[in-house]
């Protein structure tokens, strides 16, 4: 016989019950822990685990079979779901990303949209402040998609620099064909040695029959960005924002001054000589508006049928007009018309009633649209009377007669 124990130590009859109901809470308290810990992967929170595969086909990049539900391009791919199915789910879920803020951007140029200020006059009215549920992402099951695949542009906006290449792009954006890098990537100016992989990889990613559309308008004047495209693929859609080559130089000028406010003025930066009313043309603010000498460039590698002009003057008059144009070139059904646009009296500018995923009116930010210093009116003469020759050889060349010189 065991000898009794000390009467501390001897069990109570409370003590086995307490540590079964223990044992049961730890139990509820685990699966608890483990569901809401599936939950959190699901809502795409969860950087470390891949997200559940459904099905997986063998193919590599472009292995998508259109029409059986298979997105194409990542190394996994969904094979469940209906096409119609996935497209819609992937729509919700990129409208939804488009809502968050913007990415700074690097050079500090290039402002993100912004947002419409309740007070701002001129607006459409009528639309409601975005609710919360309007942040929410459109729901954990849109994660399960391979969200399509990353391509290289098949369309890029090439130019100018202060043509109105932002308010392009962003309008674009709208069609729910067209995808697009907010940030310009500057590859085949200033990144051509990091590669076309990592090019693709900055590319939000598509479905078949979405376009992937960039731009850098320092493309335009980049000695060697016309063959550096074309070696890219020789299809691609080039459209070039061309404005007034002497609004565009003091476009220009005012954002350099606007950073570094102590330069000398636009009058003494035009000329090499004031007095023999030389134009100095090495300085980039009168080079980039020699748009003929420029285009010459681009012409050995692309027909011309490959490049669209867009008017940046009547981009801002008729926004929807030069959109259809846009539209029609990259192929894409005219979805953006001038239901999509207002005119805002504060911004002086076209502003989009909607930006795409959103329900409240959307101006460009404050860099594009400055107010531009009084140049002297004999410097502005003598400019148009430098650029009249270029701009002529330049309508001759595109088959448009832009206006400037009317
Ligand atoms: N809708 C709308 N809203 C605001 N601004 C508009 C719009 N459409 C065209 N623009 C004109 O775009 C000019 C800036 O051109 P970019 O976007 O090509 O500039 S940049 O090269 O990317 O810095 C900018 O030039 P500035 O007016 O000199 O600032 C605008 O005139």
């Amino acid at each position: 016989m065991a000898p009794p124990g000390p009467a501390g130590a001897l069990p109570t009859s409370a003590e086995p019950l307490s540590r079964s109901i223990f044992r049961k809470f730890l139990l509820v308290l685990c699966s608890l822990l483990t569901s809401l810990y599936v939950f959190y992967c699901l809502a795409e929170r969860c950087q470390t685990l891949s997200g559940p595969v459904v099905g997986l086909s063998g193919g590599g990049e472009e292995a998508g079979a259109p029409g059986r539900g298979v997105l194409a391009g990542g190394p996994r791919e969904l094979a469940v779901w209906p096409a119609a199915a996935q497209r819609k789910r992937l729509l919700q879920l990129q409208q939804w990303r488009r809502r968050r803020p913007p990415a700074p951007r690097g050079d500090g140029e290039e402002a993100a949209w912004e947002e419409e200020s309740p007070g701002l006059a001129g607006g459409p009215g009528g639309s409601g402040a975005g609710s919360s549920v309007a942040e929410a992402p459109p729901g954990t099951l849109a994660l399960l998609l391979d969200e399509g695949s990353k391509q290289l542009p098949q369309a890029i906006i090439i130019g100018v620099k202060k043509g109105g290449t932002r308010a392009l792009l962003e309008f674009l954006r709208v069609h729910p064909d067209v995808r697009a890098v907010g940030a310009e990537p500057h590859f085949f100016d200033r990144s051509y040695d990091k590669g076309l992989a990592w090019y693709r990889d900055l590319m939000p990613r598509t479905l078949e029959g979405q376009i992937t559309m960039e731009k850098t308008p320092s493309y335009f004047v980049t000695r060697e960005a016309p063959a550096r495209i074309s070696a890219m693929s020789k299809h691609t859609k080039l459209i070039v924002v061309v404005r007034d080559p002497v609004t565009r130089a003091i476009s220009d000028y005012t954002q350099t001054l606007s950073k570094r406010p102590d330069i000398p003025t636009f009058e003494s930066l035009t000329f090499k000589n004031r007095t023999t009313g030389l134009i100095d043309t090495s300085w980039s603010a009168i080079q980039i508006g020699i748009y003929a000498k420029h285009l010459e460039h681009w012409l050995r590698h692309f027909p011309i049928r490959q490049m669209l002009f867009v008017s940046g003057e009547r981009l801002i008059s008729d926004p929807a007009g030069e959109l259809g144009r846009v539209q029609d070139f990259l192929g894409l059904k005219r979805i953006i018309t001038d239901k999509h646009f207002y005119f805002n009296k504060t911004k002086g500018f076209p502003c989009l009633k909607k930006a795409e995923g959103s329900s409240r009116p959307h101006c460009l930010g404050k860099t594009k649209g400055r107010t531009h210093p009084e140049i002297d009116r004999e410097v502005v003469r003598r400019l148009r009377e430098f650029y009249r020759p270029f701009n002529l050889k330049f309508y001759q060349m595109t088959g448009h007669d832009f206006g400037w010189d009317g």
